[in-house]
């Protein structure tokens, strides 16, 4: 038993709460002070019925008895408000500790962990996970205290009264320990295959909320909608099973309980009915005791569930906690400390999966001032070229070099620090278009970020938005098209003012005017600068230093654009194709 705790996701993740432990300390000691105080009455009662039965008893002393009951009372509202509020803050003090944890170790972990898992399920462990183990903390563990000090203040109490009631009190136990068995392996499970089914119907209608675009414009609504029904079938039919399950449950726990009390009642009054056994009053205690007991044992079955819930939960997050990332500074790593000046692939190879090469055998090497333009078909690893030589992913064979150094040689933050990257998704964050600029450079100040909107050639269309820069975007704000998403993106890298600008497909929904203004623009930083652009469009990377062209993963050619064009080869047909027949311009 002491192992099993030991070995379980809720003992490790324990450790949590010890930054409060006065907190819990004090918590603990007011709930069992409040329990002193709710039993107490029954006490009192009995005292009463002892006092009636003697006969002969002055008023003042019954005034006395219900002075005593209001201080009981009192003192009972002080300690439970003084339990609640500790524990309960401790609760969400640790939620709060927790979910931080787990977002930070999150932005640790490498872009493998992120292309396998799939982003609900992490969401489910960050929101979902995180707070069933607050109810865990705030009501389950203290419901359980609550019962456990309980049973011994009971036990205490009739210990002292006459120890045979005490031991009738043993009686109902293994009723009601059955009772809670039984209600562990009939009626959780029902309850577990309804929480599955919550999961995926969530699941399903999150999906679906994204793709309500696609789903009206293919009028798919009768399709989705018999989806959605089906899963929502399946969450009500096991819903009302464990629904069914607990109906019969419910006269059964009367049942027993109900034997448990006559049992008690008959057993306990037959004692005191003797001439050598309890008093009246004790009796009367000894009554009042047991229905404080017996009910909440009851409950046990209810909180066990939800315990076996939080050691799930705490198997999940322990689960995401214990994934290291595949990438991290290497033992020794040194940091970049002088601008990156070359940058050089030799023989890299890479597959997201065994057996699936995506690059194999690339080599090149580019220099300060010079502009590596990487084009070829769709899906031949230009983006994963680019992910390489950010370290998202590591080649698995072959070395990417940073000044001539080894690029995993070097600590992550330092070579990511020189590089401005726009991504092939214009990702927008939620925050003003100031933010959206500003990420990744906080310190920057406004004309820093006026002047990287222009270079972008944002500037024109933040101009005219309502609140201009402080004008809100992400989800809860204005949605913007693909080409100004880009434009922002390209203002966030060159805001970095980098040593090495990646652009992927940077300018790709940009019309072809402005994407030569950006050029234009990008041009007269690039004299001090290393920059790859990846493109479709050749108009794009037409005037780099050289040109590479990926076909399958292997660089199928390498050169200037005239020297590719005089190739006649993969790229010179792309650029008929594209410049409409010219073949030298
Ligand atoms: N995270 C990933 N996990 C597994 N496979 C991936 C992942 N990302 C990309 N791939 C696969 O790797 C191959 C190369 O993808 P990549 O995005 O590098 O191509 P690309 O040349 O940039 O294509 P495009 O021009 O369409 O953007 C594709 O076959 C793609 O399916």
């Amino acid at each position: 038993m002491h192992q099993a705790i030991r070995e379980s996701a809720l003992w490790r993740l324990l450790p949590l709460t010890w930054p409060y432990k006065r907190q819990i300390a004090v918590g603990l000691g007011a709930n069992g002070c409040a329990r002193f105080f709710d039993l107490l009455p029954t006490l009192i009662v009995g005292q009463v019925v002892d006092a009636i039965e003697q006969g002969r008893v002055l008023p003042d002393r019954f005034v006395t008895y219900a002075l005593l009951v209001l201080a009981t009372f009192a003192g009972l509202a002080v300690f439970q408000s003084l339990s609640s509020y500790n524990l309960g803050t401790m609760a969400q003090k640790v939620r709060h500790d927790l979910r931080t944890a787990l977002y930070r170790h999150l932005q640790r972990l490498d872009m493998t962990f992120f292309g396998r898992r799939q982003t609900g399920d992490i969401l489910a462990v960050v929101s979902n996970d995180v707070d069933s183990l607050e109810t865990f903390f705030s009501d389950t563990s203290t419901s359980l205290v609550r019962i456990v000090i309980t049973f011994f203040g009971v036990y205490g109490i009739l210990l002292y009264l006459d120890w045979r009631l005490a031991l009738v009190l043993f009686v109902p136990l293994p009723l009601a320990l059955w009772a809670v068995r039984f209600f562990a392996r009939r009626v959780q499970p029902q309850y577990r295959q309804a929480r599955q089914a919550v999961g995926r119907i969530n699941s399903l209608v999150e999906n679906n909320i994204n793709g309500m675009e696609v789903i009206q414009a293919y009028t798919a609504e009768a399709e989705q909608d018999h989806f959605v029904n089906e899963q929502s079938s399946l969450y009500r039919d096991s819903v009302c099973s464990a629904l069914w399950e607990r109906a019969r449950f419910i006269p059964l726990i009367y049942l027993i309980a109900g034997t448990a009390f006559a049992l008690l009642i008959g057993l306990g009054g037959w004692f005191a009915a003797r001439p050598a056994g309890p008093s009246l009053g004790e009796y009367a205690t000894f009554i009042l005791l047991a229905m404080r007991l017996i009910l909440p044992i009851f409950a046990v079955g209810r909180l066990l569930n939800q315990v076996q819930r939080a050691e799930a939960s705490a198997r999940r997050i322990q689960e995401v906690f214990q994934r290291q990332p595949l990438i991290q500074d290497a033992a020794g790593a040194v940091a970049l400390a002088e601008p990156i000046e070359r940058l050089e692939f030799e023989n890299v190879s890479f597959a997201y999966q065994p057996e699936m090469p995506i690059l194999q055998n690339v080599s090149f090497a580019v220099g300060r001032g010079e502009m590596l333009g990487v084009v070829g078909p769709t899906g031949a690893g230009k983006s994963t070229l680019v992910k390489l030589l950010l370290r998202m992913y590591a080649p698995e064979q072959g070395r990417i070099k940073v000044n001539g150094r080894d690029l995993d040689q070097l600590t992550l933050a330092s070579v990511r620090g020189q590089v401005g990257y726009v991504s092939q998704d214009a990702f927008i964050f939620q925050g003003s278009v100031e933010d959206n600029i500003r990420l990744g450079s906080p310190e920057a100040s406004s004309e820093a970020v006026r002047e990287a909107a222009r270079i972008a050639g944002a500037l024109e269309f933040i101009e005219v938005l309502p609140k201009g820069f402080a004008t809100l975007l992400g989800e809860r704000g204005l949605s913007l098209s693909g080409g100004q998403r880009q434009r922002i993106s390209l203002a966030r890298a060159v805001l970095r003012n980098p040593p090495l600008l990646v652009l992927d497909e940077a300018t790709s929904s940009v019309d072809t005017k402005t994407e030569e203004l950006i050029q234009d623009n990008l041009q007269s930083l690039q004299h001090d600068r290393l920059v790859i652009a990846v493109a479709h469009r050749l108009s794009t990377v037409r005037q780099s230093s050289s040109i590479m062209v990926l076909v399958d993963g292997r660089v199928a050619e390498y050169g200037t654009h005239n020297e590719l064009v005089a190739q006649k080869g993969v790229y010179a047909g792309l650029w008929r194709v594209q410049s409409g027949g010219a073949l030298c311009e």
